[in-house]
């Protein structure tokens, strides 16, 4: 089973060996012996059995050692198998080797390092453990701390000179984050809250102070330094100071403190005296950043073998390990059950609560987790069962899996990228509000803002690379021109297209949003029927629209396809109700060019395209079949039979919708002609509330088309149902083109010639003034 993505995706590798928690240290330690949780494979375990043969032999350190310095990408060191059933078998099956390391482990550098390491390890742990730490405690501790950090510095200056500041950087983190795991153990018994920052940031810090920018992490300090607010113990703690001093790294804040020492200095054979390791302090509004930010906060109960100091008995300690932090300190239970709640595995989830209810049942009903903090105690070792994933039941995330999620790559997709909450472009994608044939269309909005604040909601319609369907290419070739048509169209009255994002899985084309719906749905509402009630399967119809409401809609409509028809020289060829939708503004809008075509050659080559892309010799010219209003063309015949063989599959639009002359037609038309027919049934729905050629049964209702069989509109003006008879002539080429319906008497508003009312509707500007003056007018005819 390959590794889980939060894993996989580690930005540095290396820093598994950052982790600077307790058990994730003592894990470290015993690099051998962690493991994947396979009930939650973000979980880390560790093998006490391991830990303990690890150290009976000696390795206690150097595995630790050899792992941090090793180039080797953190995937290398799986065993790259199934995770079985017990986790206890899953093992790194990573075996250090010499080859790969900068340094050869069996010198005696090495042997004197990790020796020293290990003894300091021991010791404090053992000391903590027993119960009797005290301050002279405290103290040895520290110092030996600092004197194996020396040591370690002593190392890294032969590490220097095999420039490597990679394994260096890392070898850095690794022992720091060691040293610091128990010195701030030791004084977590102190103060309630202690902080100190082992973070990516001060690492970053540590490594390139000069190119450090503080900004993205304003929010991280703030956090840290509010986790400082107990400070009146720092400045005791003797310990802390002078490990730090000691050991080469110091604070220049009481609130931010870090250990390290740069590594970039290569000719250094001294230890270095001084190193960055202060982040600055915070001054500015805190900038943001949330994929980096987390805090591992949790308190142990009292006697806990990991709580350390006798002054700590009683009551209840925080030990914080800070990193990129935003703590939300609480101690009460809801908190922690609000934590469970969030037991998702999402990886990126940088919350973490650890509370003194949930570790005290995770500890007391698990006695090997204590073990394996005390691992180096045999005794308490073969009394003790190996950890299980049980062991972990109660916590939302393990101290590890928390910092793990930090370095997790911020570009790393937490969702599918046709989901909402992705980021696509410039745009977050937001709720379903449409479907199509092939697509859907989502709400999305702008990741930034416009100069007056405000954040621009769009639509997307989204495409899957893979639809499906056995002729996906056919689709993916239409999606094509359909982007090509409509990016190169603009009109008040159609949808605006914005931009096109294709990537692997989907093409996302962005447009306005209109959030009216559509003109269906619009007809629908205002009669509180279904949708379905203006489907031909249904004969009950919507309630209509006055005429001269009717007029504002289908003027702006007819506007746009008269541009389409004439200036684009374009078809749309699914002109319905569903395909026009309202703007927010109240304006009507053309969409969908799923099926728009040229209507000839010239046409397609102002577009930047070419019908003949066949490469076919030439053969006789043809012409396309016969429709009234233009769209003939020039064809060769070999040419026109592989177009028609692919077009035969494609043709598409509603039957509802469709003129006579498609239907006799057995391929798609690119003529004028039949957009307008489309047209008149839009108008007559408008103005009726039901369509005009309607049944259930097909072939009948394809007999009412071809023959123009409509019923004719008896409660309309005179004028309107003579723009329906001139839009529904059977010959196309008797039809009426966009341009003769835009000047129609109807259209201007001319009513009644014989009493001059003349209104003017077609701007859309409304006319609503005379609307109950017309009204009256028509029910007195
Ligand atoms: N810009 C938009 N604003 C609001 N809703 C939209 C928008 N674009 C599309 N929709 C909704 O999504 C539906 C489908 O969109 P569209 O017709 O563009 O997709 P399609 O795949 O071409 O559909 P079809 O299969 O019907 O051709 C529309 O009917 C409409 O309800």
């Amino acid at each position: 089973m390959p590794l889980p993505p939060s894993l996989s995706s580690l930005r540095n590798p290396k820093a598994l060996h950052s982790i600077t928690d307790p058990h994730a240290t003592t894990a470290l330690d015993n690099s051998d012996s962690y493991a994947s949780d396979p009930r939650d494979q973000h979980h880390i375990l560790m093998d006490p059995q391991r830990c303990h043969q690890d150290q009976e032999q000696g390795h206690l350190g150097r595995a630790a050692l050899a792992i941090a310095l090793s180039s080797e990408p953190y995937s290398s060191l799986t065993d790259g198998g199934h995770i079985p059933t017990g986790w206890a078998q899953r093992r790194w099956s990573h075996q250090p080797q010499e080859s790969s390391l900068k340094v050869d482990s069996s010198s005696s550098n090495m042997d004197k390092l990790s020796s020293s390491l290990e003894n300091t390890l021991t010791t404090s742990l053992s000391k903590n453990n027993s119960g009797n730490s005290t301050r002279e405690q405290e103290s040895r501790l520290s110092k030996s701390f600092a004197s194996t950090l020396s040591s370690v510095h002593e190392n890294f200056a032969h590490l220097q000179q095999e420039e490597d500041s990679t394994a260096l950087a890392a070898q850095t983190d690794r022992l720091c984050s060691a040293s610091q795991a128990t010195t701030t153990t030791t004084h977590a018994a102190a103060r309630p809250h202690i902080s100190i920052d082992t973070s990516p940031i001060a690492l970053q810090l540590r490594r390139s102070p000069a190119s450090f920018d503080p900004l993205p992490f304003a929010h991280h300090h703030r956090q840290a330094t509010s986790k400082y607010s107990s400070t009146d113990n720092l400045n005791n703690s003797s310990a802390f100071s002078r490990h730090h001093n000691r050991s080469s790294c110091s604070s220049n804040t009481p609130s931010q403190l870090s250990l390290g020492f740069n590594p970039g200095k290569k000719t250094n054979t001294n230890p270095p005296t001084s190193i960055p390791k202060v982040l600055p302090t915070p001054s500015t509004t805190p900038t943001t950043s949330p994929k980096r930010r987390m805090s591992l906060t949790w308190n142990l109960p009292p006697g806990h073998p990991k709580e350390i100091s006798p002054s700590s008995q009683g009551s209840s300690h925080a030990f914080s390990s800070a990193m990129p932090i935003i703590s939300t300190p609480s101690t009460d239970e809801q908190d922690h059950q609000t934590a469970k709640s969030n037991d998702s595995h999402t990886p990126n989830i940088p919350i973490n609560l650890y509370r003194s209810k949930s570790l005290s049942s995770s500890f007391a009903s698990d006695d090997s987790f204590a073990s394996s903090f005390s691992g180096h105690r045999s005794s308490s070792l073969s009394a003790t069962p190996i950890v299980t994933s049980s062991s972990y039941s109660s916590l939302p995330y393990s101290p590890a899996v928390a910092f793990l999620s930090n370095f997790v790559d911020a570009t790393a997709p937490k969702v599918s990228l046709d989901e909402e909450g992705a980021q696509v472009g410039d745009y977050l994608l937001g709720r379903v509000i449409g479907h199509g044939g092939f697509s859907i269309v989502r709400e999305a909005t702008s990741i930034q803002m416009d100069e007056s604040g405000r954040v621009d909601r769009v639509a997307v319609k989204i495409v899957k690379t893979q639809t499906g369907a056995t002729d996906n290419d056919r689709v993916q070739k239409m999606l094509r021109k359909e982007i090509t048509i409509w990016s190169q169209i603009s009109h008040p009255h159609v949808l605006p297209f914005l931009a096109v994002e294709e990537l692997p899985m989907d093409t996302f084309i962005f447009c306005e949003l209109c959030t009216g719906g559509h003109l269906l749905n619009y007809l629908s509402l205002r009669s509180d029927l279904l949708p379905q009630s203006m489907t031909p399967t249904t004969p009950r119809s919507a309630r209509p629209l006055e005429e001269d409401e009717a007029r504002v809609i289908f003027n702006q409509v007819a506007e746009a396809v008269r541009y389409l028809h004439e200036e684009k020289r374009i078809v749309h060829r699914d002109i319905k109700l569903e395909n026009i939708l309202r703007h927010e503004n109240g304006t009507w809008k053309i969409c969908d060019f799923g099926l728009a075509e040229y209507q000839d050659e010239e046409a397609a080559a102002c577009f930047g395209e070419s019908l003949m892309s066949l490469t076919e010799s030439a053969s006789t010219p043809l012409s396309s079949p016969k429709c009234g209003g233009g769209g003939t063309m020039p064809m060769k015949r070999g040419q026109e039979v592989e177009k028609m063989k692919e077009e035969e599959e494609i043709c598409g639009g509603s039957l509802a919708y469709s003129s006579p002359e498609q239907l006799r037609s057995h391929k798609p038309l690119r003529c004028p002609s039949s957009d307008v027919w489309s047209l008149g049934v839009v108008l007559y729905a408008l103005l009726t509330g039901r369509l005009p050629f309607q049944d259930e049964y097909e072939p009948r209702l394809q007999h009412q088309i071809l023959n123009s069989k409509y019923e004719d509109p008896v409660e309309c003006s005179t004028e309107a149902r003579d723009l329906l008879k001139n839009m529904f002539r059977s010959k196309p080429e008797d039809r009426w083109r966009v341009g003769q319906v835009k000047d129609s008497a109807w259209c201007e508003g001319i009513i009644d010639h014989s009493l001059g009312v003349v209104a003017d509707y077609s701007s859309g500007g409304g006319g609503g003034g005379s609307s109950s003056f017309l009204s009256s007018f028509r029910s007195t005819l």
